[in-house]
């Protein structure tokens, strides 16, 4: 049976402050991209004083907390004492036992240490039993036969092995720089396995882990680890040190230093710069060290309640408008709905396209605020070149790197063995976009983040190009620069349809706020991020970032901000299904909510958040449910009272052209409509009005055409 490396941690009666303990606990965090979590389980051992405080720290880091001790009894007159129930009730699920200086220093004896090991087997504490003889009994020839003493004492206790670790610590290596070797460590560890057949049973033998402890150090634990019968260590002075994640890295290494050189080869090859590197690099280690993206229910707390738009009463200051950049995400393209091109391309209404709306509220915006405002985009290296040229008819946007800056593009990752993917028929199948997350370091690495700060600006508003809700709001900005937050996200209230969306939560632990996406929920908890009127708000992806906060956070986490990241499994040739299974991974903008101490949201009215991303979203948008207002923000017609009409075509009207056929007469008018249904082939006739619920349906296979009139709740069959 293979057996799960574990490595311990204890720290005994060490360091000297809780202060140091968590710039420890901060260093250790940079190793984590080392080490591949499946192969390796780590708990650590601090001060009891420190439990508690440190357990979300350490739970972090993929780690466990362990006691370094425990009571014999129950609760009661025992001064000084805790129980194994007292460690559950904190939530830890481990201690040490019978460690050799609890048995030297407080006299500990093996009816001791039986005893403890009794109560935690009855409640179901997992044990790491410390065993191991003194220099005085090696050099006596009495090693096994202390170990025996020693474990034989305790076997009549325990119920269930899988709870048990056991911890081979000879006296004379704790502490002392003298390490046994790899053989005398293995000749001992074997005989303790087949003490535990004889004694117990072949599969308990079998199954139960055995750790080395004495003087283990990152220099010697790469041989020790060689053996057969040592299945980790109980690491004492060395776990005090960064480079205590050195010795995990060894016994459960990822594949980061096999395949790091190739990625970095090959990014540098094709010019990539610093930053983005180092972006890749943070979500290639979350992949390879098998980091759990999961956000389980338990830490998390609903946020009850949130600034709402209709109530801010800061005074809006039009000076701000100076100091602040309006940027649209631009790079994807629309194949959702069956364009080649931008989605920014695509008509909207009237004539114009996303683009020219945009264009054409910026010199709207300028107008009514009587000054000049920074525009900029995010393209992808797909959308930059059809971008750039459908806006030079709008000069005063500017150009080239005052008008874009251009996302970057990541590796794809072989899923096989997490190298870089390679389809030289079309190289350009080897790279992806790495996510809309990417808007952060494309901004520091394409020099334009200091670019802007160097001018002055410090503000910045982001939001997705399709979302023509959202525009430069000067109530939101002055609201936003006079609250000091770093990062301000708009939020609108989750309706049933928005249920399989992701939500704002509270982080337990810190109190500060975090998104979960569906796909970081644990399927348990699924009802729960399901609960709308728990989790009452959803990310609009309309962002107000600090320019300064930003580049800060970049400097205090090393040069890559740590988002959750998301992997999508994919085919190398995304048409051909037979080719390389790959991954690609991404971040998401919203997600830095997390990274942003102090980061607040907004509830703003759902007319901010008018995404297009659909053909049905579009039909509706078409149509006299909307209206273009003069400073050409598409808006409900106020008739609606803020309810869209809910309109489902069938499949086959997916893609643009589809669309274009159905409508040859433009769209029906939809003011008064509820919901439209459309299932089977047909066109819309010139004057067509549908009121309240209206299905058409044609289940003939042949094409035919709705006629001119009034439709009103009713199923039509052509
Ligand atoms: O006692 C130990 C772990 O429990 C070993 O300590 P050292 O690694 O400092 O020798």
């Amino acid at each position: 049976m293979a057996r799960k490396f574990i490595v311990g941690g204890n720290w005994k009666c060490n360091p000297a402050s809780a202060k140091e303990a968590n710039s420890l606990l901060k260093e250790w965090k940079k190793g984590l991209p080392n080490v591949d979590k499946s192969k390796v389980d780590v708990v650590i051992c601090p001060p009891a004083l420190w439990m508690s405080t440190l357990a979300p720290s350490i739970e972090g880091l993929g780690m466990e907390v362990c006691s370094q001790n425990v009571g014999k009894t129950d609760a009661g007159a025992f001064t000084g004492e805790w129980t194994a129930g007292n460690l559950l009730d904190l939530g830890i699920k481990w201690t040490l036992i019978g460690h050799s200086e609890r048995r030297t220093k407080y006299g500990e004896t093996d009816a001791d240490v039986a005893e403890k090991v009794g109560k935690c087997q009855d409640i179901g504490v997992n044990v790491i039993l410390c065993i191991g003889e003194t220099l005085e009994e090696r050099e006596g020839g009495k090693t096994d036969e202390v170990n025996k003493r020693q474990l034989g004492a305790v076997i009549p206790k325990v119920k269930d092995w899988d709870k048990i670790v056991i911890a081979y610590e000879p006296v004379w290596a704790i502490g002392t720089g003298k390490v046994a070797t790899p053989d005398q460590a293995e000749e001992t560890q074997a005989a303790i396995r087949e003490y535990l057949k004889s004694a117990v049973s072949a599969a308990v033998a079998d199954k139960v882990r055995i750790q080395y402890g004495g003087s283990v150090t990152p220099e010697n634990c790469a041989e020790l680890i060689t053996k057969p019968n040592i299945d980790g260590f109980l690491v004492g002075g060395a776990s005090l040190k960064p480079s205590f994640m050195d010795i995990v890295s060894k016994v459960g290494p990822s594949k980061m230093a096999d395949m790091w050189p190739k990625f970095e080869e090959k990014m540098k090859k094709d010019d990539m710069n610093e930053t983005a590197m180092a972006a890749f690099k943070y979500t290639y280690g979350v992949l390879v060290s098998g980091a759990d993206v999961m956000i389980p229910e338990s830490k998390l707390d609903p946020v009850e309640s949130l600034m709402e738009y209709e109530k801010l009463k800061e005074k809006p200051d039009p000076r701000l408008l100076k100091k602040t950049l309006i940027l649209k995400l631009n790079g994807g393209l629309g194949t959702g709905m069956g364009l080649d091109k931008a989605k920014s391309l695509l008509e909207v209404t009237g004539g114009l396209t996303f683009l020219d709306l945009i264009a054409k509220q910026v010199a709207s915006m300028k107008k009514e605020f009587k000054t000049d405002l920074k525009f900029m985009l995010m393209n992808s290296f797909s959308t930059s070149k059809d971008t750039l040229e459908a806006l030079s008819k709008y000069p005063e946007l500017g150009t080239g790197s005052d008008l874009e800056f251009v996302q970057n593009k990541a590796p794809k990752v072989t899923a096989s063995d997490m190298s870089p993917a390679e389809w030289p028929a079309q190289p350009d199948h080897e790279w992806c976009p790495p996510g809309h997350g990417d808007l952060y370091p494309a901004m520091l690495g394409s020099g334009t983040l200091e670019k802007l700060l160097k001018k002055g600006y410090r503000y910045m508003f982001v939001s997705n190009s399709d979302n023509l809700g959202a525009t430069m709001d000067l109530k939101i900005l002055s609201h936003f620069v006079q609250s000091g937050a770093p990062f301000m996200m708009e939020v609108a209230e989750r309706t049933d349809a928005d249920k399989k969306g992701g939500h704002l939560a509270k982080d337990k632990a810190t109190g500060g706020l975090l998104l979960r996406e569906s796909a970081q929920c644990p399927e348990e908890d699924e009802k729960e991020f399901q609960n709308v009127g728990k989790y009452k708000f959803f990310n609009t992806n309309n962002l107000w970032v600090d320019l300064v906060a930003l580049k800060r956070e970049f400097r205090r986490n090393d040069g890559a901000l740590p988002l959750p990241v998301m992997k999508n499994a994919k085919t190398v040739d995304p048409r051909d299904k037979k080719s390389t299974a790959v991954l690609q991974l991404e971040t998401a903008m919203g997600a830095a909510i997390q990274c942003f101490q102090g980061a607040s949201a907004l509830v703003i009215p759902r007319s901010r958040f008018a995404p297009v991303k659909t053909t049905n979203d579009l039909l509706a948008l078409r149509s006299d449910a909307y209206t273009l207002t003069e400073d050409f923000t598409i808006v409900l017609a106020a008739e609606r009272q803020g309810v869209p009409p809910d309109v489902k075509l069938d499949g086959m009207y997916k893609f643009m052209d589809a669309l274009e056929k159905l409508i040859p007469n433009g769209p029906p008018s939809l003011i008064n409509c509820k919901k439209l249904v459309v299932e089977g082939p047909m066109t819309f006739g010139k004057d067509v009005v549908i009121k309240g619920s209206v299905t058409v349906k044609n289940t003939s296979g042949t094409e035919k055409e709705l006629a001119a009139g009034v439709y009103e709740d009713k199923t039509v069959e052509l």
